[in-house]
């Protein structure tokens, strides 16, 4: 009774048809192996749902020893293929299954050390609350790694009860996120919980990020109904050290849907990435087309569509402005991954997986 109970306890967390049709491209031996999904990260090992319920699990020697990022490691969100240990409730993990989407951390050193803090995510709920904490211009650099990462951006704008007129505010973040849902709620007053029902589905990953306060970990607890970040463990890094086994950072909801909350997610940096410019700034990048020069700097060079829109009041001033000064800052960054990549090079000799890495960067510091 009580296998038949457990036995499927990663289909809840997310399994689907398009795993299935990674899973049927591994060698046949692989396929012997179960798959199972991360849904926590310690420093040595990890907690993942296998369809035996939840254990404890470490790489093999194999795996260790072919990694060469740390980002070629498991992490929460991930689907590893795991083999249990008989009469354990511990396993080893074989392999990673290709990544959906994943949300990475630049690292101090150079990318070697760049580190997954997400993996697998549907939807990144980007918080930002309506109070002094509003600010437009830090939400474009986090829809920025949000469309890089591969996962659907939404933005919640939170404790809408602290504000008078939150539609306006709205509008306002409406202008920065083009095409980006927008929603308004308190969860403190319980109220808007009905927009977020969509992405609520069983068998959806969200991840949540925003600034510390914004109120993360009130939303995820009115999302579950009760307390999870209370209940489900404590930190790894807890005043006594502690770790425990109901530690997680990837939490069922009574929906069927998945939250992710890590540590990392909560402090995205931004770095090279003119994809996700390119999307969170498309609606100068549709305006730019219609320039009349294709190298059009839209400063006062003549015919130029997007300064146009300024005038006509269809694009604001501030908005062009976030977005030269953000794509100077990527450019920067881009040229000191270059240089950096270059003394990479010849610090390495050639080593081709560790020159395609990109650099570090700390700039994540807003107006
Ligand atoms: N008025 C109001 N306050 C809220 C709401 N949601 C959260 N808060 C308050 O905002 C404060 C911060 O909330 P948290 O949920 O701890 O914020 P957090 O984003 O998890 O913060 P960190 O843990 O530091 O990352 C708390 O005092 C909450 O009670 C809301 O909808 N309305
Ligand atoms: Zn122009």
């Amino acid at each position: 009774m009580k296998n038949t109970e457990t036995k499927q306890q990663h289909l809840a967390y997310g399994w689907n048809h398009d795993w299935e049709n990674k899973l049927a491209q591994l060698p046949a031996s692989s396929r012997l192996l179960s798959p199972a999904r991360v849904i926590a990260q310690h420093s040595h090992s990890y907690q993942i749902m296998t369809p035996d319920g939840e254990h404890t699990a470490t790489v093999t020697g194999k795996y260790e020893f072919n990694a060469v990022l740390k980002s070629d490691f498991p992490a929460v969100g991930d689907w590893v293929m795991a083999e249990k240990l008989a009469g354990e409730t511990r396993s080893v993990i074989h392999s990673l299954l290709p990544r959906q989407s994943v949300m990475i951390r630049k690292a101090a050193g150079g990318a070697v050390d760049d580190q997954v803090i997400g993996a697998n995510m549907d939807y990144l709920f980007i918080t930002n609350a309506l109070n002094q904490d509003f600010n437009v211009r830090k939400m474009e650099r986090y829809l920025i790694a949000a469309w890089e990462s591969g996962a659907a951006p939404v933005i919640l704008l939170t404790k809408a009860d602290l504000c008078e007129e939150p539609e306006a505010f709205a509008a306002l973040m409406e202008s920065a996120a083009p095409g980006v849902p927008i929603h308004l709620i308190s969860a403190l007053q319980d109220q808007g919980k009905e927009q977020l029902l969509p992405y609520l589905q069983a068998g959806k990953t969200i991840a949540v990020t925003g600034s510390s306060g914004v109120g993360k970990s009130t939303l995820l607890n009115w999302l579950a109904g009760d307390n999870i970040m209370e209940t489900q463990g404590i930190r790894e890094n807890d005043a006594r050290g502690r770790h425990t086994t109901t530690h997680r950072e990837l939490f069922l909801l009574p929906s069927g849907a998945l939250v992710m909350d890590t540590p990392g997610m909560r402090e995205l940096q931004l770095w090279d990435a003119h994809d996700g410019l390119e999307q969170a700034f498309s609606d100068i990048e549709e305006l730019s087309a219609q320039c009349r020069y294709r190298d059009c700097r839209h400063e006062s060079d003549p015919g130029c569509a997007v300064l146009q829109a300024i005038e006509d009041g269809t694009l604001e001033a501030k908005r062009l402005h976030n977005y030269k000064k953000t794509a100077k800052e990527l450019s920067h960054l881009a040229r000191k991954e270059n240089s950096l990549a270059k003394k990479a090079k010849k610090a390495a000799g050639s080593s081709p997986r560790k020159n395609e890495h990109r650099a570090k960067t700390d700039v994540w510091d807003y107006d």
